[in-house]
């Protein structure tokens, strides 16, 4: 689970309850991110950490060892159809290089050609407008 909501600490509880094995939050909507990823874990899910297209990577870091996704946001939250923002992507290679086993995700924007996305060193992506383009 995604979770694109401010105070993410009030939804664990009932996000394990309903099933979720993964739940990921963003490290800007919360002021303790360990006392959060303890409890995700606690509450037998996995658990992502996305950052803000704003937000730079060294903010994530000192998370990386206790996940197992890092979320690069490749617009501004908020919804579907935005421009893909590629200045992102040394934040992807970074994260990449320096946990080369984790799960790094991407998500806004990303077109047909996720090459950029794939380079950088993501091994996931969210697309929505561009496969709804496809479909028609
Ligand atoms: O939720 C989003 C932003 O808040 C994402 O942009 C969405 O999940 C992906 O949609 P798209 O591929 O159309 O950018």
């Amino acid at each position: 689970m995604h979770m694109m909501v401010s105070r993410p600490e009030q939804w664990v509880t009932p996000m394990a309850v309903a099933g979720a094995n993964q739940y990921t939050f963003h490290l800007e909507a919360t002021e303790n991110p360990g006392a959060l990823i303890k409890d995700i874990w606690e509450n037998g899910m996995k658990v992502g950490l996305a950052i803000k297209p704003g937000t730079t990577v060294e903010y994530l870091a000192p998370w990386a060892n206790q996940i197992v996704m890092a979320l690069v946001m490749t617009v501004e939250p908020g919804f579907g159809g935005q421009k893909f923002m590629e200045d992102m992507m040394p934040k992807v290679h970074w994260l990449r290089t320096q946990f080369p086993s984790l799960d790094i995700e991407v998500d806004g924007g990303v077109g047909p050609d996720s090459r950029p996305c794939a380079e950088a060193g993501a091994n996931m992506i969210v697309t929505s407008q561009e496969v709804r383009n496809w479909c028609v």
